[in-house]
């Protein structure tokens, strides 16, 4: 294959990618803004976490809560976990780099909060291990994962929103992840400022 089909052939598994997601996710996904739009009204908070290209997601997730997404809104409360560098190397170094984000939600997570979980394998211990001690807090999960969901599966409660992307390349799944993080920041908008479209 040529460069130039070789990258023409991204875009056409990508448009894949989104086909097969819309199609498997679109009910979970409004499910999720109802849970997250019913938890900023109520004084809850929204605690999201992930590594490497998905930590990226959870701080730009959080930054269109904090800040705003399209249109001007009161400011809603988030927190990347995956940020603040001095608990990051605190927690990894005396605790194991498994509990940094455990860590942080047992110092932060209150019942009726929200941890958006993010990890294409479903796989990396410290976001499993974030999402039991958020049930330990009473809090709900909304899981974004990819490859069939990972050990994921078998942690989350009936009650936790899980959005799997039908896919196993890790980047096409990070595509389809940051759309399914816009895609509740306009659910929340519309549910919040009413809906423009
Ligand atoms: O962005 C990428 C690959 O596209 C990488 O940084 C990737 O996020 C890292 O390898 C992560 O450690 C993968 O973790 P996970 O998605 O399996 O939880
Ligand atoms: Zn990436």
């Amino acid at each position: 294959m040529d460069m130039t089909s070789r990258m023409t052939s991204h875009f056409d598994d990508a448009v894949d990618a989104f086909r097969s997601s819309a199609r498997d996710l679109a009910p979970a996904l409004a499910a999720a803004v109802d849970l997250l739009f019913g938890a900023l009204t109520n004084n809850a908070r929204i605690l999201a976490c992930g590594n490497g290209g998905s930590a990226a997601d959870a701080q730009h997730f959080v930054a269109e809560l904090v800040g705003r997404f399209e249109r001007d809104r009161l400011p809603l409360a988030g927190i990347a976990l995956n940020t603040d560098t001095s608990i990051m190397t605190a927690v990894g170094n005396d605790y194991g780099f498994n509990a940094v984000f455990e860590r942080q939600v047992a110092a932060l997570g209150q019942p009726g909060d929200i941890l958006v979980a993010i990890t294409t394998s479903g796989n990396s211990p410290n976001v499993l291990r974030a999402i039991e001690a958020a049930h330990e807090r009473d809090m709900q999960i909304i899981a974004l994962t990819g490859k069939g969901g990972g050990q994921i599966n078998s942690l989350l409660y009936e009650t936790d929103i899980h959005l799997c992307v039908p896919h196993d390349r890790t980047m096409r799944i990070q595509e389809v992840h940051i759309l399914l993080l816009h895609a509740l920041c306009d659910g929340i908008d519309a549910l919040l400022l009413g809906d423009p479209l």
